[in-house]
């Protein structure tokens, strides 16, 4: 029987919530910490651990049939291979940075300037759609000290939480683009793992929807569970059970995770009580 191949990071930001996620869709990782390769228990798949900066080689090639990477990288290199499913994790942005003293007021003041960088090809393809020429420096890590030791002017990185350009005395003046972990698809992918890469897929929506919502569950008196039903964005309709207290009944809904506590504000001054939030495992559409 025909088996997915499909690549993680080795180390680093991606990797725990990569094992992570497979493990929710139910794919256990047969010892792959200090492993190249590994099996896994019901499914079938094969992981490679590999450097996240090597996986888009990869997957143009077909050695690995999909993978976990950041969108970042694709976009950097990888602009061929196709996403199939945005994963939620690992958001970051790419973007340009100066020294706080730079008097920075728009991408002008970049041209002629020298900028380093580990995304040269997303650097250039920014700065040529604004008609700015730079000195692109390439180096693989520690960008943000550049500026520090008269390496360059300018640079371009990853912010997350911007404790990193804050610690080296840069603001940030551009963001080029946003990202998130992506499984990627590789263009030489057979009939048969496609269909893996199906049932995989499926498993994922449903890990990321239950992750995003919440179970709630409360008690309300009968003359109010019109109103409070309207307030309720359920699935299909909430489910309302009676109490056994004469007049009460007991209100079931599925909510998304961003909107509940702007819900429960409402839900409350409707005289909703006892109001449990509960965490969904899967959730299958
Ligand atoms: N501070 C951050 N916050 C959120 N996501 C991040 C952050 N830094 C990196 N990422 C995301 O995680 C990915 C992997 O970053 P990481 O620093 O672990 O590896 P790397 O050194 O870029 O790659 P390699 O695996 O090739 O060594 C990045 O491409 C980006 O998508
Ligand atoms: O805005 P922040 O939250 O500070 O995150 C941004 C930093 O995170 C990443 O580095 P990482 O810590 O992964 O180290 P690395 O350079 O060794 O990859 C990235 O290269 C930035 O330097
Ligand atoms: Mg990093």
């Amino acid at each position: 029987m025909s088996k997915i191949k499909i690549a993680i990071q080795k180390s680093g930001r991606l990797n725990e919530d990569s094992v992570k996620i497979l493990k929710d869709c139910g794919i256990s990782i047969d010892n792959g910490i200090d492993q190249l390769k590994a099996e896994t228990r019901n499914f079938p798949m094969e992981v490679m651990f590999l450097r996240n900066g090597d996986i888009p080689k990869y997957l143009r090639d077909g050695v690995v049939d999909i993978a976990i990477i950041g969108e970042n990288v694709l976009i950097e290199k990888g602009k061929d291979i196709a996403i199939a499913e945005k994963l939620n994790f690992s958001k970051c942005k790419v973007s340009l940075a100066v020294p706080k003293d730079f008097n920075y007021n728009s991408i002008e003041d970049l041209q002629g300037k020298k900028i380093a960088t580990s995304y040269p090809n997303t650097v250039t393809e920014y700065l040529d759609a604004k008609g700015i020429k730079a000195d692109l420096h390439q180096i693989s890590g520690s960008v943000e000290i550049a500026p520090n030791i008269g390496l360059a002017d300018a640079i371009c990185d990853i912010v997350s939480s911007g404790s990193t350009l804050f610690k080296n005395n840069l603001k940030e003046v551009e963001v080029m683009l946003t990202s998130e972990a992506v499984l990627a698809v590789s263009p030489k992918i057979s009939e048969d793992n496609k269909k893996i890469l199906e049932k995989l897929q499926f498993r994922i929506k449903s890990v990321l929807k239950a992750r995003n919502s919440k179970y709630v569950l409360l008690n309300a008196p009968n003359e109010k569970i019109e109103d409070i039903v309207k307030i309720l964005p359920g699935m299909r309709s909430p489910t309302v059970l009676p109490l056994a207290e004469e007049g009460w009944s007991s209100i079931h809904t599925v909510i998304d995770q961003d909107k509940f506590w702007d819900i429960i504000d409402e839900l409350k001054a409707e005289g909703a009580e006892g109001i449990l939030v509960c965490p969904i495992e899967k959730m299958v559409l």
